[in-house]
């Protein structure tokens, strides 16, 4: 066969980490910790960071560096409690932020400025209080987990057709989980947000460094890579992993081929859905039932620059949402970079989608989306205000092969059992990434920390101590709460208080 051909020639290493992005940096940093510097980085790009990534956006001398995929530290710290890992390292590298207020928002509907804030109120009072604390009986006492949108109605919050009810709803939910509580699980919505939040702190930081919110994860691979390190292979496309119990082999685009004994793959779930790699043998069917079970998301910023003199937006405020009368989710967050503390001058704002409107915006020209936005924004702030932007820039997420959307999530009534399968080693083959983590999925920390615990365990394996990870072949309904422990990815409890 072709791969046997090209077998004689591979590169032979102790560990392949397939992805230089968070998780796949974390995981050799992990490693070098542990003396183990035998190991090949083997990365798409042409630039280490993955889904942290930026592009300089602006008119000619007008330019600024905005950021495509991760824009915040979530959850910072709190004086005497732990520290989430990723403000640590923004901390190392000095990355420029801004706390992001999110009570500094003015309100919109199609014929301009109308104040709802009261409905933000409303949600984040009895309904949201009366969710979390069903999300905990349902993890506690090991019941049937459901929709956030079930968790929502029993909780008597009910939008139905009010569609200024429907923007608040969209962001305080699907602007945070990328899809709508729909497609959301109550119980792991409510472990996701509690273990962040709750354990660090409630502050989101938006990053808007020259150098690119990434600068930290170069800064991490910059302890134990040198310029031009050879152990770090970009531009280079995986196209096959083949593995077993004794070993891995990588195969590439461009023929090259890497031995490993381990291999640690920190491909986006939304690649291992969309088949961009094959792996032989085919999964098992525990790994291809965890991969199919959770989703990706996709979250898509569209950003604007109109001439600095011309800004037409209050700049004292930070957000603004909009309620589309017809359709929710339709250009709903804008947030203005040319505000105090971020951008000023910049004349920058932008606005986001997410999932069925993603995968809209993502299929067609820009000029479309353009002209789209620019009606809403005429709507929102009158005709004659809005004058033609001297820019106009989104990514695609869901369209690049290196990624296939932008973070993962949990549908309803799934399990940590069925997580397990999502995350567990397939011999020789370990998995790590933002989806793996069980608490921190869609998170910069849930990357980190995923790295990290995979590093250390294949560190552990080449000395000897190889326990490999538990999965299910036997799915139970729910997950007992025994279950609920550091060997199904369970490191910190969801019950927790402190960031508040
Ligand atoms: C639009 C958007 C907004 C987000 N906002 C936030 C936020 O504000 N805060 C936050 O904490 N998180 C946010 N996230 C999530 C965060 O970016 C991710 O959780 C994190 O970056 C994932 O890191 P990872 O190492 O798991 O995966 P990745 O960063 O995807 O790393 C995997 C690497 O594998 C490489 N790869 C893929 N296929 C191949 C192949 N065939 N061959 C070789 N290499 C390959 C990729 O190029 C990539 O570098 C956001 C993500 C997006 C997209």
């Amino acid at each position: 066969s072709p791969l046997q051909k090209r077998n004689g020639t591979c590169q032979k290493t102790k560990v392949a980490i397939l992805g230089a992005g968070t998780a796949g940096i974390t995981a050799a940093q992990a490693l070098s910790n542990a003396s183990v510097t035998d190991f090949l980085i083997v990365e798409y790009n042409s630039v280490i960071g993955g889904r942290v990534a930026h592009t300089a956006f602006g008119a000619k001398n007008q330019s600024y560096t905005v950021e495509l995929g991760a824009n915040w530290v979530q959850g910072t710290f709190t004086p005497g409690g732990p520290v989430n890992p990723i403000w640590i390292l923004a901390e190392l590298s000095n990355l420029t932020n801004t706390y992001s207020n999110y009570s500094s928002i003015e309100t919109f509907n199609q014929n301009g400025a109308v104040d709802f804030t009261d409905l933000i109120d409303d949600y984040e009072g009895d309904p949201y209080s009366t969710v979390e604390q069903d999300a905990g009986y349902i993890l506690s006492d090991n019941l049937q987990d459901r929709s956030f949108r079930s968790g929502l109605s029993l909780a008597g919050w009910k939008p139905g057709n009010d569609m200024e009810a429907q923007a608040v709803e969209w962001w305080e939910f699907d602007w945070e989980y990328g899809q709508s509580p729909e497609l959301s699980s109550q119980e792991f919505a409510i472990v996701n947000y509690n273990t962040t939040f709750y354990q660090y702190s409630d502050a989101n930081n938006y990053v808007f460094d020259s150098r690119g919110f990434n600068a930290f994860i170069r800064g991490e691979a910059s302890t134990f890579l040198t310029a031009n390190d050879p152990r770090l292979l970009l531009n280079t496309i995986v196209t096959n992993v083949s593995y077993s119990d004794k070993g891995v082999t990588v195969y590439n685009k461009d023929g090259s081929c890497v031995e490993a004994d381990y291999a640690i793959c920190t491909f986006s779930l939304g690649v291992l859905q969309n088949d961009a790699v094959t792996f032989s043998p085919a999964f098992p069917s525990w790994k291809q039932m965890g991969i199919e079970t959770f989703s990706m998301a996709t979250y898509t910023k569209i950003f604007l620059q109109f001439p600095p003199d011309e800004v037409f937006w209050n700049t004292s405020y930070q957000f603004f949402l909009y309620a589309d009368p017809n359709e929710r989710g339709y250009y709903p967050v804008w947030q203005s970079l040319d505000s105090p503390g971020f951008l000023p001058g910049s004349g920058i704002i932008f606005v986001t989608v997410v999932q069925d409107q993603s995968y809209v915006v993502e299929n067609q020209d820009d000029a479309t989306t353009k002209a789209q936005v620019l009606d809403v924004l005429r709507d929102m702030f009158g005709a004659e205000n809005v004058p033609e932007p001297i820019a106009f820039m989104y990514p695609r997420w869901s369209l690049e092969p290196w990624a296939y959307g932008s973070y993962s999530n949990w549908p309803p009534g799934t399990s940590l059992e069925m997580h397990e399968n999502l995350r567990a080693n397939i011999g020789r083959l370990y998995f790590a990434g933002e989806a793996t983590s069980t608490e921190y999925y869609g998170f910069l920390h849930g990357a980190w920390f995923e790295g990290q615990a995979v590093g250390t365990e294949i560190a552990d394996c080449l000395k000897g101590n190889c326990t490999g990870e538990v999965h299910y072949n036997v799915l139970h309904g729910t997950t007992p709460p025994r279950e609920y422990d550091i060997e199904n990815g369970w490191d910190v409890t969801s019950f927790q208080t402190n960031g508040f």
